[in-house]
């Protein structure tokens, strides 16, 4: 049985009060659940405080990008070898954000994912199609194509530990969530991509978000799905008792 992850992405929201504040409100409410796993993937420039206030809870703290070298003259960036020494587990990659404002590319991801690997940071793997793509018949393909570039030289034992986000680009932020049915068949399709280029068994264990306007009323929903093992949320993972609702329908369903 895959464990559940509900993680939220905050992109770039929240001052540093707004940050404590919130993770303290949640610190002591977060059910707490042998099925579950929650993460607060927060600005870089927070990490480290909420690594500590969540050191003796169920919640884990992610970054939501980095760089792929451990160190360099690179102006401005963070790398992942600092994430690893502030006590961050885990890293979004390739969130579509990312890929539109700031040119990362399949290459790049599959890099990154090489170097989380390297620092023991567990990728959250984005990928998903736009909504030109998805009319024109061409998500599965899409998505297989990008799952395969990002996992390129990563080895069995590694890949099963991933989590994968299937974000279609259409649903982030406008309020349209895939249909719970959609969803499961790309998040199908995915698994099926991971059995082709590993194995049954790699496909078994790898973990598939789904993310895209998930609120706490349509998350019950998506999670009773076959293929979709938690989700990944951005604006209703902002607020404490949303955030909160979304890791109760997560440790319950
Ligand atoms: O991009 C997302 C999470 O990474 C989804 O954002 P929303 O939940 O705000 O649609």
């Amino acid at each position: 049985m895959r464990k559940r992850i509900i993680a939220g992405n905050w992109k770039m929201y929240k001052t540093a009060e707004e940050a404590r504040s919130f993770t303290e409100e949640v610190l002591g409410k977060a059910p707490v659940s042998d099925n579950l796993e929650a993460v607060i993937c927060a600005p870089a420039l927070y990490l480290p405080e909420l690594v500590q206030l969540t050191n003796a809870s169920s919640i884990g703290i992610g970054a939501q990008t980095m760089h792929e070298a451990d160190e360099g003259a690179y102006t401005g960036e963070v790398s992942p070898a600092m994430l690893a020494s502030v006590g961050v587990g885990y890293v979004v990659l390739g969130h579509s954000e990312r890929r539109q404002y700031f040119n990362e590319t399949d290459a790049a991801v599959n890099r990154k994912v090489h170097a989380a690997f390297n620092h023991q940071l567990t990728p959250i793997v984005c990928v998903g199609e736009s909504l030109e793509e998805r009319e024109s018949g061409k998500t599965v393909e899409l998505v297989a194509n990008q799952v395969k570039q990002a996992f390129e030289g990563i080895s069995e034992d590694l890949a099963k530990t991933a989590v994968i986000a299937y974000e279609p680009i259409w649903a982030i932020g406008t309020g349209k969530t895939a249909t719970a049915e959609d969803a499961n068949e790309v998040c199908g399709a995915i698994r099926a991509t991971i059995a082709e280029v590993y194995n049954a068994d790699v496909a078994d264990h790898i973990r598939i978000q789904y993310g895209g306007s998930v609120k706490p009323g349509n998350i019950k929903e998506l999670l009773s799905m076959d293929h979709i093992d938690g989700a990944l949320v951005g604006g209703a993972s902002l607020e404490p008792a949303s955030y909160l609702q979304l890791l109760e329908a997560g440790a319950n369903e």
